[in-house]
């Protein structure tokens, strides 16, 4: 059965919507930020980019990040994905916290732990798909599962193309590859930038319904910036920023309502 997440306000968590009386898990989180700050210089001045974010998300559960321009969306995704570092607060993947992480285990913890889906697919051209879906594994030094990835690449529906290169496929198979290569490792995290950003309509719903399935039938846990209104109402749950502060959220989005409020919010102004 689908199950959605919740926010518990008072404990900042994101919990599953259970029947009665069930209280948030903070031990089933995938990722955790506690009181979060982000500042950049910029002419001799601080941006406070992210502004206290504290915020868990459970395991299996499907969120969208929106907000205005310059609302901190990036900012969010690259300190909460062990891209960047918070300038305070903490950020844990599962059970791990970042903090004090140096950059050879911030780039081991990536590989292993973390999956990434961008708007540009990222795919490296002379390679073929089954050899860049097994990249992340190469990188991290671990050993290729065959039955996985095979099942990757059915669950894709790319199995008659594992020995095509990128420029043989079209831009959404090209993101099936991506996504195959974020879910290779079983990552605790898939994050998607804008994934649906370089597709057309038909090709773009086909592919948040693939996130939407990985989420469904294998429990992986998705986190994605999105501008889209009807990306984000694939998601359980839409996170709005506004300063780098969350401004609201929504559960069991539909396009209209999150259009609205991104309209409340001054996006489209
Ligand atoms: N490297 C940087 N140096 C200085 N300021 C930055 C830097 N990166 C982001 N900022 C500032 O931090 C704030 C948040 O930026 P961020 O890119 O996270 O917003 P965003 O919501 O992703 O915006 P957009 O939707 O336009 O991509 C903005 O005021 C931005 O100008």
């Amino acid at each position: 059965m689908r199950t959605r997440p919740s926010i518990d306000q008072a404990r900042g968590e994101f919990v599953r919507g259970r029947p009665s009386g069930d209280q948030g898990f903070a031990s089933d989180a995938a990722l955790r930020l506690e009181g979060v700050t982000k500042e950049y210089r910029r002419g001799g001045r601080g941006v406070r980019a992210l502004d206290g974010i504290t915020l868990g998300v459970a395991r299996g559960s499907f969120t969208a990040v929106m907000g205005p321009s310059g609302s901190g969306k990036s900012t969010f995704l690259h300190c909460a994905a062990g891209l960047d570092r918070p300038t305070s607060g903490r950020v844990h993947i599962g059970d791990t916290s970042l903090d004090g992480m140096n950059e050879t285990r911030l780039t081991e913890l990536r590989r292993r732990r973390i999956g990434f889906v961008f708007q540009a697919f990222n795919l490296i051209p002379a390679l073929s798909v089954r050899q860049n879906v097994e990249l992340p594994l190469r990188l991290a030094g671990e050993r290729l599962d065959r039955r996985w990835q095979d099942e990757i690449l059915a669950r894709v529906g790319l199995e008659g193309r594992a020995g095509h290169r990128p420029a043989e496929l079209s831009g959404g198979q090209q993101q099936r590859v991506a996504i195959a290569r974020a879910l290779i490792t079983r990552p605790d995290v898939v994050f998607g930038d804008e994934p649906t950003g370089a597709l057309d309509t038909v090709t773009a719903r086909q592919i948040l319904s693939l996130l939407r399935s990985c989420v469904d039938e294998t429990g992986q846990t998705v986190v994605m910036v999105t501008h889209d209104p009807v990306a984000a109402s694939y998601a359980d749950t839409v996170l709005f920023l506004a300063d780098g502060r969350i401004a609201g959220q929504l559960d069991h989005p539909g396009a209209d309502q999150v259009a609205d409020r991104m309209t409340r919010l001054g996006a489209w102004a």
